[in-house]
């Protein structure tokens, strides 16, 4: 891993965009990373004999993955930081890039702290050595001597409660085992900065109360924890920050709070209008609506009827909004009633990134009365999925003829006996 000086730590409180990251903590930065991204090559299908593995070596026959894209991280020291989204979405992998056992395909991982990290069952142990060996194996991997393996060994062996199986080998252990003492290690080499995976869901409560307490410990004495879990009452009672991945992508870097309300929406677990995200956690902000004559003109909000109106709505899209985006815009008269709606073309548009205003042109007001409002609602173009939703305050006016009414209507009076 290459180690460039530190710059200050981030504590961002948003949805992630590529530009995401710095809002100062105060702390010192222990990780960072810098657009980090992690290709895998997957193939469709198992290899079902040695002979198509070898060919496979040879021929590269797989389909490029990225399990992580464009990522860029800081983490402040002292900070507890949970890891969360659906299965698959690139947890483990950020843990392994960030602890230095892969590699990144593109991007910059640096570290300052000795880093302790329990990744995966079994990661660093040898099935075929016993616990004692593996005690020694492991701690002097994450920089222990000797001297200092003795000194702490009784306290390992105690905290894993495994004293009774210290002389088997591991190969016999059960899961809860070998989490039990890889934690054990991980706990006791006094690191900087702990990575921890999902692993502690493999122990038993006891041991689960055990490890939550220890790392309740760590917290109060300001050393920096990243944790992965799918549980995110965990998240909301000992982090400081959630980080959410979806498929390799950070969406959301910030509360603990907000971060796990979106994680339940995203994952169906708690409902938004039409599946929804908020529009301040959405890809795709509509930040803005604007009332002109015409597109891009001066700001208006008093219209005769017969007058050109244009609605300008303006999106915020960041890095993870969907390419082709469809806008329905709803004018709302009084007590929210929809008085017309206007849309984006069959297919959506393609907007780009960053901020970009999209103009409804209304040519003639119809023969109206009264202020209205608006309501956007976005959605993927490509799969019509509800993206989000955002109904404005601001308003615009129209007098009609009328005087009272929302609309003028022709008619004649005639009197009959
Ligand atoms: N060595 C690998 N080779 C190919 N693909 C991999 C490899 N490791 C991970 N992946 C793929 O990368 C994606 C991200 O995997 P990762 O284990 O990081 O997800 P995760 O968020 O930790 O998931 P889970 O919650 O299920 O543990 C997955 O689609 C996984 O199949």
């Amino acid at each position: 891993m290459s180690s460039p000086p530190l710059a200050p730590p981030a504590q961002p409180d948003r949805p992630a965009t590529s530009a995401s990251a710095a809002q100062s903590s105060g702390s010192p930065t222990v990780i960072r990373a810098a657009g980090v991204s992690k290709k895998f090559v997957a193939y469709s299908k198992r290899a079902t004999s040695l002979k198509e593995r070898f060919v496979r070596r040879e021929g590269a026959s797989g389909e490029d993955f990225w399990a992580l894209r464009d990522i860029d991280v800081q983490i402040g020291r002292g900070q507890t930081v949970g890891l969360a989204g659906a299965n698959g979405s690139g947890k483990s992998t950020l843990l392994k890039v960030l602890a230095g056992i892969l590699r990144p395909t593109s991007g910059e991982v640096a570290v300052n702290g000795r880093i302790a990290s329990l990744l995966e069952l079994g990661a660093g142990f040898n099935g075929e050595l016993s616990g004692r060996d593996n005690v020694y194996l492991n701690a002097s991997l994450l920089g222990l001597s000797k001297r200092e393996i003795d000194r702490l060994f009784d306290s390992i062996v105690d905290f894993a409660e495994l004293r009774h199986k210290i002389d088997d080998e591991v190969k016999h252990y059960s899961s809860g085992q070998y989490v039990r003492l890889g934690f054990a290690v991980a706990v006791h080499v006094d690191p900087d900065i702990l990575l921890v995976d999902e692993v502690l869901a493999v122990g038993d409560e006891a041991f689960q109360r055990k490890c939550l307490d220890k790392i309740a410990q760590f917290r109060s004495e300001g050393r920096t924890i990243l944790f992965v879990t799918h549980s995110l009452d965990l998240i909301e009672n000992m982090c400081d920050r959630v980080l959410v991945l979806e498929t390799g992508n950070l969406i959301y870097d910030g509360q603990p709070a907000v971060g796990t309300k979106l994680l339940r929406q995203r994952l169906g677990s708690l409902p938004v209008e039409g599946g929804a995200v908020p529009y301040d956690l959405s890809p795709v902000k509509p930040t803005a609506v604007t009332f002109s004559r015409d597109p891009g003109g001066a700001p208006q909000v008093q219209y005769d009827p017969g007058e050109q109106l244009t609605v300008s709505v303006e999106l915020d899209l960041t890095d993870h909004a969907p390419q082709h985006v469809y806008l329905h815009v709803d004018i709302m008269g009084q007590g929210e009633v929809p008085i017309w709606m206007m849309e984006t073309p069959p297919g959506g548009i393609s907007p780009g990134s960053g901020i970009v205003a999209v103009d409804f042109v209304v040519p003639r007001l119809p023969e109206l009365l009264g202020a209205f409002a608006v309501s956007v609602r976005v959605s993927d173009a490509a799969t019509g999925q509800p993206v989000t939703v955002r109904r404005f305050e601001d308003l615009f006016g129209v007098s009609g003829p009328q005087v009272a009414g929302l609309l003028r209507v022709d008619y004649q009076a005639g009197l009959r006996r």
